[in-house]
């Protein structure tokens, strides 16, 4: 059987749906969003609303499902957080247009107005105030790859570098809720495929010019051809999803990838910084250290937290305004409370750009402005201003004249709608004031009107009412309608209802005309203010983001203040020395943990240099060594975003990198095992570790068999003391690695301290040097309520295993007369240079094709008989 031929809803509707491509489509009807099909089935899954179904299409019910526009929004949060995107087709013409166009059955016509991804969000509703919501684009210029990232709630943008390999860590800093790339190309994880056309320098460069205006970019920076490639994907993208439409941008900067202390996914993850293992806020770095007052303050901090800086002068500048205010606990409160009560302006001013600007936008950045006003002149009265603070200053003011205007344009709570009106202030605009007061003189001639009418009919009940379909009226109850009904009462018979009568009358009917005219009018009034007042902001905008970015830094500063002076925080020295020396230490988040269950943390010191540079720490399980790694990589995490650290002093030599690899971390999700995972995060540490670098590594080898495991962990050890030289925290359970102190003379042994008491373990938590007596295990199994007949097991197998050691010599048995890494590695360089050797000699001119092969067997025998 032929297709019947779709109603024009269905076909205008499966038009639409082709458009929205892998979107879902909020389909617009009256007050409702529809979603048909498959659509409809994902989102009530999803939704957890009813599926319904709507009329057929080839003869089977369509499944449909719906959400009330008024509040859409919050579904829309839902649907977008659970990895949907959105496309929003709304109705683009009145019901009485589309009638006028083409007769009174005419379909009304729809548009998809605007996608909504997880990148591209500016509601307030659907944004977390306290952390930035990122699109990046990458793509890759001849082996270079390119990465633009913005945030599109307040328009800030950077572009950046790296080689292929880099790309990983670089797209973990950013955190991007959505990624785009060129299609075709080997995408990064669960991005977004756009075409490749669009991801063209020219194209890019072109594109950043016309968003701002400039016939070059050099006054922004210097940008590579992969950057501009990149930018050039993202605008294109972004004038996608917005139809045309971009929303703010400003102008982009260019991040150096050797300006910021490079971190890894997976130290990014092992670290915990933004969010803990469970994938959450609470438990994280970032929760622990957080007293920010302003959700713009507390984007910057997760932005400092993810990429913290390396160089020395910029550390010293933001640690100088941290100090500043850790030091006067009256001027950090009197700046935190003038800070606490300002509105996101950054936000708000990224919803008026993009058109969906409320006069509550408007207001809230007139309360901004004027609030970082105020700021600036309690701030530019004091003496011995540090640094930082002299050049975030200027930004807090100049924006006097658009204060002023929009304090007088409008009312002190303007509303999110602006349909309404009532948001243009009185006294702004002498025409609109006298409209309003028509309008109010017409409403107060209502209620003469009805006491007048109650008068003349003598019904008390009479009542002037209103509606959509009547307008104005005169409603009494049935009973008393008949003085109204005679034909000379002066009123026309509109409704019967149950129970009462509704009529007009003329002066009713002329005073109804006055106040709906009047009111049109204001409301076109307050809508041209309202557009100007936009356009002002508009013009500005660049000036009020460097204002929020001023505002947000200083938060940041007195938030990093406050949280030093909670906890005995010290401010940290930054030097070049490659050194790393911590007294007092403390894991900020274990320490929280701790102190809410009443416990006390054991501080301990770490002491680094070039002659110490390696720990190898052993003793019990659960005795710290995890903790005691990690906090270390965090002190030096948070002194470089410059901020004060949880020790009593430190002494930090600038690190470049930062590797932890810590715990086994299971991957299943990828697809890999854990040990793989190990040995691939190992073997990204051992390549990319510099002498400037700083390395945590937990238990290297535990996931594999026991020879295997501590084979390689021996291996790893040394090649970091040799090949790396880096800074380095080895935390392990291998006693046979102590003897690599004999052969590693810049290696050294370290524990945790515990202690068996009346046959109980006493976990002391405190480091101490030498190597670990002896391991816990079992003791530890019984602190963990393994049953004790298996604990026994346990011991009577581990006695028979100590016996056998004893005699062979256990373990690590062989490794007396093993070379050292170095001597090792040495004699392959000489088998690689008698070959080299060779090579030289070799005529190649003057060899017959024969020869030449036979020469190459050769060489490739000895290379490999000698490798
Ligand atoms: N310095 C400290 N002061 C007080 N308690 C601590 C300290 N360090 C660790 N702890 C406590 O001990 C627990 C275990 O610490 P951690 O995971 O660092 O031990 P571990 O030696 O690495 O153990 P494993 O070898 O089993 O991985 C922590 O969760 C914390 O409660």
């Amino acid at each position: 059987m032929a297709d019947a031929a779709p109603t024009p809803m269905m076909a205008q509707y499966l038009a639409l749906r082709e458009e929205a491509g892998d979107c879902l489509l909020f389909y617009r009807m009256g007050d409702f969003f529809e979603l048909f099909f498959e659509d409809a089935k994902t989102a009530a899954s999803i939704l957890d609303i009813s599926l319904t179904s709507r009329g057929e299409h080839n003869g089977a019910p369509i499944p449909m499902c719906g959400v009330p526009v008024h509040s859409s929004e919050g579904y829309l949060a839902r649907l977008i957080r659970a990895g949907c995107r959105v496309a929003i087709a709304e109705q683009v013409e009145s019901p009485a247009e589309a009638k006028k166009r083409g007769g009174s059955k005419t379909l009304v016509a729809r548009d998809i107005v605007r996608f909504v991804t997880a990148g591209t969000l500016t509601e307030e509703a659907l944004l977390e105030p306290r952390r930035a919501n990122v699109l990046a684009a990458v793509c890759e210029v001849r082996g270079v790859v390119g990465i633009a990232a913005v945030d599109i709630s307040t328009g800030r943008m950077e572009l950046e570098e790296c080689a292929p390999d880099r790309m990983g860590a670089a797209l973990a800093r950013l955190g991007a809720s959505e990624v785009v790339a060129p299609e075709g190309w080997d995408l990064p994880l669960d991005s977004i495929p756009r075409p490749a056309r669009d991801f063209a320098s020219e194209g890019g460069e072109a594109r950043l010019k016309a968003v701002h205006g400039v016939a070059t970019l050099d006054g922004f920076g210097m940008f590579g051809r992969a950057m501009l490639a990149a930018a050039g994907g993202l605008v294109a993208y972004l004038e996608h999803v917005g139809r045309g439409k971009l929303p703010l941008l400003l102008p982009p900067e260019a991040r150096g990838s050797d300006t910021t202390l490079a971190m890894d996914e997976a130290t990014r993850a092992s670290l915990e910084i933004l969010q803990s293992s469970q994938g959450q806020r609470k438990g994280s770095l970032i929760d622990a250290i957080d007293r920010c007052v302003t959700g713009a303050g507390a984007r910057q901090l997760a932005d400092d937290l993810s990429a913290p800086l390396t160089d020395r002068q910029q550390i010293a500048e933001r640690l100088e305004l941290v100090a500043w205010l850790h030091d006067d606990a009256l001027l950090r409160e009197d700046v935190r409370s003038a800070l606490r009560a300002l509105p996101d302006i950054g936000r708000a001013l990224g919803r008026v750009v993009a058109g969906r600007g409320s006069p509550r936008d408007l207001g809230q950045l007139r309360d901004g402005l004027s609030g970082a006003r105020n700021l600036h002149e309690r701030l530019g009265r004091r003496e011995a201003v540090p640094v930082l603070l002299t050049r975030l200053l200027p930004a807090l003011s100049g924006h006097g004249e658009l204060v002023d205007w929009l304090s007088r344009a409008l009312v002190p709570a303007p509303p999110t709608e602006r349909g309404q009106g009532g948001f243009i202030a009185e006294g702004y605009d002498a025409a609109l004031d006298d409209l309003r007061r028509t309008s109010g003189n017409a409403r107060r001639a209502i209620a003469a009107l009805e006491a007048k009418y109650r008068d003349e009919t003598g019904v008390a009940a009479l009542k002037i009412k209103h509606n959509n379909v009547l307008g104005y009226f005169v409603e009494v109850p049935q009973r008393h309608a008949d003085r109204l009904l005679l034909p000379d009462s002066g009123f026309t018979h509109r409704q019967t209802m149950a129970g009462a009568m509704r009529f007009n009358a003329l002066a009713l009917h002329e005073e109804a005309s006055r106040i709906a005219e009047a009111g049109g009018h204001a409301l076109a009034a307050e809508e041209s203010h309202f557009e100007e007042l936009v356009a002002a902001v508009v013009e500005a905008r660049n000036a009020i983001a460097a204002t929020a970015a001023a505002l947000a830094r200083i938060d940041v500063a007195a938030g990093q203040a406050e949280r030093a002076a909670q906890g005995g925080w010290s401010a940290p020295e930054i030097v070049d020395a490659a050194c790393l020396e911590i007294e007092g230490g403390r894991h900020p988040v274990v320490e929280a943990a701790l102190a809410a269950q009443g416990e006390r943390f054991v501080a301990n010191d770490c002491k680094l240099a070039v002659y110490d540079r390696l720990w190898l720490i052993g003793g019990p399980n659960m005795g710290g060594k995890s903790t005691f790694l990690r906090q270390n990589a965090l002190i030096v995490l948070l002194a470089q975003a410059g901020g004060f650290v949880p020790a009593t002093r430190a002494k930090i030599g600038l690190v470049d990198r930062l590797f932890s690899r810590v715990g086994a971390s299971d991957n299943l999700a990828r697809g890999r095992s854990t040990f793989m995972v190990e040995m691939v995060e190992t073997a990204a540490i051992l390549a990319q570790a510099t002498e400037r670098s700083f390395v945590i590594l937990d238990e290297v080898g535990r996931g594999t068999s026991t020879y295997d495991g501590l084979a390689l962990a021996w291996a790893v050890a040394e090649a970091v003391h040799e090949t790396n030289r880096c800074r380095c925290l080895f935390a392990t359970h291998y006693h046979e690695l102590a003897r690599l102190a004999e052969t590693c003379d810049a290696l050294s042994l370290h524990h945790v301290r515990a202690r068996e008491w009346k046959g109980d373990l006493v976990l002391l938590h405190e480091l101490a040097e030498g190597p670990a007596d002896r391991s816990y295990g079992l003791a530890v199994a019984r602190l963990a309520g393994v049953p004790a007949k298996v604990v026994s097991r346990a011991k009577s197998v581990l006695d028979k295993l100590e016996k056998g050691r004893a005699q062979t010599g256990g373990l690590a048995a062989g490794l007396g007369d093993l070379p050292l890494f170095a001597a090792a590695e040495a004699a392959r360089e000489e088998t690689c240079d008698t070959l080299r050797e060779r090579l030289k000699e070799v005529d190649v001119d003057a060899l017959s094709p024969r020869e030449a092969l036979e020469l190459l067997y050769q060489l490739k025998r000895e290379a490999g008989t000698e490798t």
